[in-house]
């Protein structure tokens, strides 16, 4: 047989029907849903008198709306309707639910894996663009629209052309320093936020097989800022070790058996790809963006580029609105850029390990005076097993504010909001204008980036702020 892809090997075996050239029929093995993109879908499905067709392959969680401090006090009254609608609805057709006051509450993205929902091999969807996390398992994961949710709801299958695949092959060993944000963030800044355009990306090389699990889940939650329709990584022994006893994961005999399965689905030696493109980690420094989208990003050590850098008369344009709004001047050291607020969290990076890197950092230090920090935990599970290690403290005694988790500063659908003209150093993926609040501007960071700026009071590189003692002021 010829060598193949694990996106072919997931997407062949998924085709319920399949004609040349024409959309195909796909079996979904996991459909994911949150408050925001739900309510006209059950709707829909209510004033058709249909059913949920797999109960026990949907799951919901309560993540965009929810507030990071008093959660059950929720005064935006469509958000309460929003949240109240879901619950109403997975009671009234029989779907599981991870409401405000289950443990297992958080951000959908967070939660999927921890609960050992997402797995390698299936097909996952859920109403909501950074679905793609979930690819980190070797999945083809992706974000699907409203009606769609409502077509997979009554049907458990979706109609999807089929993606062109593209390899992102991250060569050589990651210098220290460097995390999985930065690796994402150097690849759309390379290759721009349409390299993925109708694609599925699988990520490979060495950097990619010695990040962890976490890691790889923040390279796939950006895929979509990539232009990808999903993104993936073939499964490995850390995706085994890392699912084995999750709740939904099958024990004893039965997760050997799954083990053995999952390890077949890996891209096969010599497998071709449609396109391919190369990136080495000798290229990849701490990245912060600059700009209104994610490509527009540097590396800490460069200064704010100029209109002029540009190749086209478009891409003129687009540098100069991005400065214009977020306020900079070309040549503008990036690390001499203060910041009045950082947010540590979002479904890109919130997870444990996030969590652990930025209070390394922070350890024994604090917050500058002009800045208000948060963290943010992407689910109750993180926030519990990172209170249980004493990071809470860690965070609470630098200066940080620690909350209940949520999406909340990611985007602007609950009481966390960068104020109208203000700069946010935010370990999440979107720095369109807007996103964090009216007027915001957001700059993209790792959490050990987000932990240090917070300190410094301006942009600073992780790698030389570790070792020093104190840090100078600038700007
Ligand atoms: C609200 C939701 C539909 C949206 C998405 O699809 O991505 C949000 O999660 C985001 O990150 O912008
Ligand atoms: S954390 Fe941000 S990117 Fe992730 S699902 Fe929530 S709003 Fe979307």
């Amino acid at each position: 047989m010829a060598p193949k892809t694990i996106i072919e090997k997931i997407w062949n075996a998924h085709e319920v029907t399949a004609e040349e050239g024409k959309p195909s029929l796909l079996y979904v093995d996991l459909h994911l849903v949150h408050e925001v993109t739900s309510p006209q879908a059950f709707e829909g499905l209510r004033l058709a008198g249909r059913k949920v067709r797999r109960p026990d392959l949907t799951f919901a969680t309560m993540d965009h709306n929810v507030p990071t401090v008093n959660r059950y006090d929720i005064t935006d009254m469509i958000a309460r309707k929003q949240m109240d609608t879901l619950a109403e609805n997975c009671k009234e057709f029989g779907v599981e639910i991870a409401d405000l006051k289950s443990p297992e509450n958080g951000i959908v993205h967070v939660i999927g894996p921890e609960l050992g929902l997402t797995q390698p091999g299936k097909t996952i969807v859920c109403g909501d663009s950074h679905t793609s996390t979930h690819g980190a398992f070797g999945a083809i994961a992706f974000g699907i629209g409203t009606s769609e949710v409502e077509h997979v709801l009554a049907t458990q299958s979706l109609w999807q052309s089929k993606p062109k695949t593209l390899e992102v092959r991250i060569t050589g060993t990651l210098g220290t320093g460097i995390s999985a944000k930065d690796v994402i963030l150097a690849i759309i800044s390379k290759f721009g936020v349409d390299v993925g355009t109708g694609s599925i990306i699988e990520f490979t090389g060495e950097a990619i097989r010695g990040l962890t699990m976490e890691e790889r889940m923040t390279v796939c939650n950006m895929s979509i800022e990539a232009g990808a329709k999903a993104g993936l990584i073939s499964p490995d022994q850390v995706t085994f070790d890392y699912l084995e006893g999750r709740s939904f994961v099958p024990k004893g005999e039965a997760f050997e058996e799954a083990v053995q399965s999952w390890r077949e689905l890996a891209t096969d030696e010599g497998a071709v790809y449609d396109r391919t493109v190369t990136i080495d980690s000798s290229e990849i420094e701490p990245m912060v963006t600059w700009g209104t989208n994610p490509s527009q990003g540097v590396r800490i050590s460069d200064t704010v580029p100029s209109p002029d850098d540009a190749t086209s008369d478009s891409g003129r344009r687009g540098i100069e609105q991005a400065l214009e709004y977020m306020d900079l001047t070309p040549g503008t050291p990036i690390s001499s850029i203060k910041v009045q607020h950082v947010f540590i969290g979002s479904c890109t990076n919130s997870r444990i390990t996030d969590l652990r890197a930025a209070a390394s950092i922070i350890q024994g230090r604090k917050v500058s005076d002009h800045v208000r920090a948060l963290v943010v935990p992407g689910s109750q599970r993180v926030k519990k097993q990172a209170e249980k290690e004493g990071l809470d403290q860690v965070f609470k005694d630098a200066g940080f504010e620690w909350r209940e988790s949520g999406c909340s500063m990611c985007l602007s659908m609950n009481p966390d909001v960068v104020p109208e003209g203000q700069r946010c150093a935010s370990t999440s993926n979107r720095n369109f204008e807007g996103r964090q609040g009216k007027g915001s501007r957001t700059h993209l960071v790792s959490p050990e980036m987000a932990a240090a700026t917070a300190i410094a009071g301006h942009f600073v590189d992780v790698r030389t702020f570790k070792t020093e003692a104190t840090v100078p002021e600038k700007g």
